[in-house]
C-alpha cells in the first residue's frame, strides 16, 4: 500500500487512482496532458496541489517523450496545453496559478538570447520538477508552523483536532496542509485524538484521511459529517484545521463543501477555525468569497453509492463540489509555509513575500 499520490521521474508519470481506495493502491500511467486532464477530473487524482503537480508533470512527460518541436510551436504547445489543464476543475487555484506562471516564464525563457526549443524544453521540465519538490517543503512548513501555534495558542494539551474531507499526502506531493499539522503535533508527541469527517459525496474522510492516519497509525475517529456539531461539544475538540482550494485576499475560503457549516459550529462552540494552506492555494486578485466559481459535479456522486441508485428516480440533485468560509469565522488563522496569519494580516504578508521573492529571483538572474 502506499500513501504516494504520484511517482514521477523523467520522463515517466504515474498517478495513484484515488477511486479505487483504501481497498486498492493501483498506479495508472499518465503519458500526456490529456491523460492529465481526465484523471483530474475524474478525480482520480485530487486535491488542490496535487491538481497542478500532476497538470505540470505531465505536460513535462509529454515534453520529455516527444520529439522536439520548432520554438515557436513547442512555445504555443505549451501555452495551449496548460489553458487546457486549468479547464480540468475550476474551483482550486493551484492549477490556474501554475499555469499562469509557467507561461510566464516560458514567455521569458523564448526571448533569452540563444533560445532554443531544447532549452526552453529542458527549463520546463525543471519547472515543473520544482514545483513537485517544493510543495513537499512548503507542506512540512505548513505542518510544523501550524503545529507551534497551536501549542501556543490552544489551551489543553494534547491537542484534539477536527478535520475535514483529505488534505494529506493524497491531496499533495507529501505530507499534507492540514493532514501536515496533525502529522507535525503527532510526531511531537502533542496530538491526542483526530475526528475526521466522512465528507459525503467522494467520502474523501472515510477513503481517504482515515486510510491514511492509519497507515500511520495516528489516533483517530472516523464520524460522519452530521455528528461534526455533537463532536464538537462532547469529544474535547481542541481545534478544526481544514485544509483549502482557493484562500482570496480578504481570507474568505473555498474548500470541500460542508466546511462552512464547521466553521459556524465551531464558532457556536467557541472552538478556533483553522485553514491549512500553502501560497500556492492563495489568490489575492480575487477581492472576497463571492467571486469564487463553484465546481458543481454529477449527480450521481449523490444518488449513487458504490454504482448503486440509493434514492428515487426524478429527485432533483444539487452536489456543488465546494463551499466559501466567510474570513470572519476563520478565527484561528490561515496556516501558510511563510506562518500562521489572521485574514485580516494574510494579504500583506503574502504580498511582502511575493516582493522579496521577486527581488531574490532578479538578483539571481
Ligand atoms: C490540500 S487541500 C485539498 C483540498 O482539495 C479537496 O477537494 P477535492 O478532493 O474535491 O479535490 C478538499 O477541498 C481539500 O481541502
Amino acid at each position: 500500500m502506499s500513501l504516494e499520490s504520484v511517482r514521477y521521474s523523467r520522463g515517466s508519470l504515474a498517478v495513484l487512482n484515488q477511486l479505487l481506495l483504501p481497498h486498492e493502491s493501483r498506479y495508472e500511467p499518465v503519458a500526456s496532458v490529456k491523460e492529465a486532464w481526465e484523471v483530474i477530473r475524474s478525480m482520480k487524482v485530487r486535491g488542490a496541489p496535487a491538481i497542478a503537480i500532476v497538470g505540470c508533470l505531465s505536460l513535462a512527460v509529454e515534453l520529455e517523450s516527444n520529439e522536439v518541436k520548432e520554438k515557436d510551436q513547442l512555445v504555443m504547445f505549451i501555452l495551449e496545453s496548460l489553458e487546457f489543464l486549468v479547464t480540468s476543475r475550476p474551483t482550486a487555484v493551484n492549477m490556474a496559478k501554475a499555469a499562469e506562471q509557467l507561461s510566464a516564464f516560458v514567455h521569458q525563457e523564448a526571448v533569452r538570447a540563444n533560445a532554443t526549443s531544447e532549452s526552453i524544453r529542458k527549463s520546463v521540465i525543471e519547472w515543473a520538477e520544482d514545483l513537485l519538490r517544493k510543495d513537499v517543503e512548503d507542506n512540512k512548513k505548513i505542518g510544523d508552523c501550524g503545529a507551534q501555534h497551536l501549542l501556543q495558542k490552544v489551551p489543553g494539551h494534547p491537542i484534539t483536532i477536527l478535520t475535514h474531507c483529505n488534505t494529506g499526502s493524497l491531496a499533495t506531493a507529501g505530507y499534507g496542509t492540514a493532514l501536515g499539522v496533525i502529522r507535525s503535533l503527532h510526531s511531537m508527541g502533542r496530538l491526542a485524538h483526530v475526528y475526521c469527517t466522512e465528507t459525503r459525496p467522494y467520502n474523501q474522510g472515510a477513503r481517504l484521511t482515515a486510510y491514511e492516519l492509519v497507515y500511520e497509525k495516528i489516533p483517530a475517529t472516523l464520524i460522519a459529517d452530521s455528528m461534526a456539531s455533537i463532536a464538537m461539544k462532547e469529544k474535547g475538540v481542541s481545534a478544526v484545521v481544514v485544509g483549502a482550494d482557493r484562500v482570496v485576499a480578504n481570507g474568505d475560503t473555498a474548500n470541500k463543501v460542508g466546511t462552512y457549516q464547521l466553521a459556524i459550529a465551531a464558532k457556536h462552540h467557541g472552538i478556533p477555525f483553522y485553514v491549512a494552506a500553502p501560497s500556492t492555494s492563495c489568490d489575492l486578485r480575487l477581492a472576497d468569497g463571492g467571486h469564487i466559481v463553484i465546481e458543481e459535479r454529477p449527480s450521481q456522486e449523490l444518488t449513487d453509492v458504490n454504482g448503486k441508485r440509493i434514492t428515487a428516480q426524478g429527485i432533483g440533485v444539487w452536489n456543488p463540489a465546494f463551499d466559501v468560509t466567510p474570513c470572519d469565522l476563520i478565527t484561528g488563522g490561515i496556516i501558510t509555509e511563510h506562518g500562521v496569519f489572521s485574514p485580516q494580516e494574510l494579504q500583506a504578508a503574502l504580498t511582502k513575500v511575493m516582493k522579496e521573492e521577486g527581488k531574490r529571483q532578479k538578483h539571481e538572474a
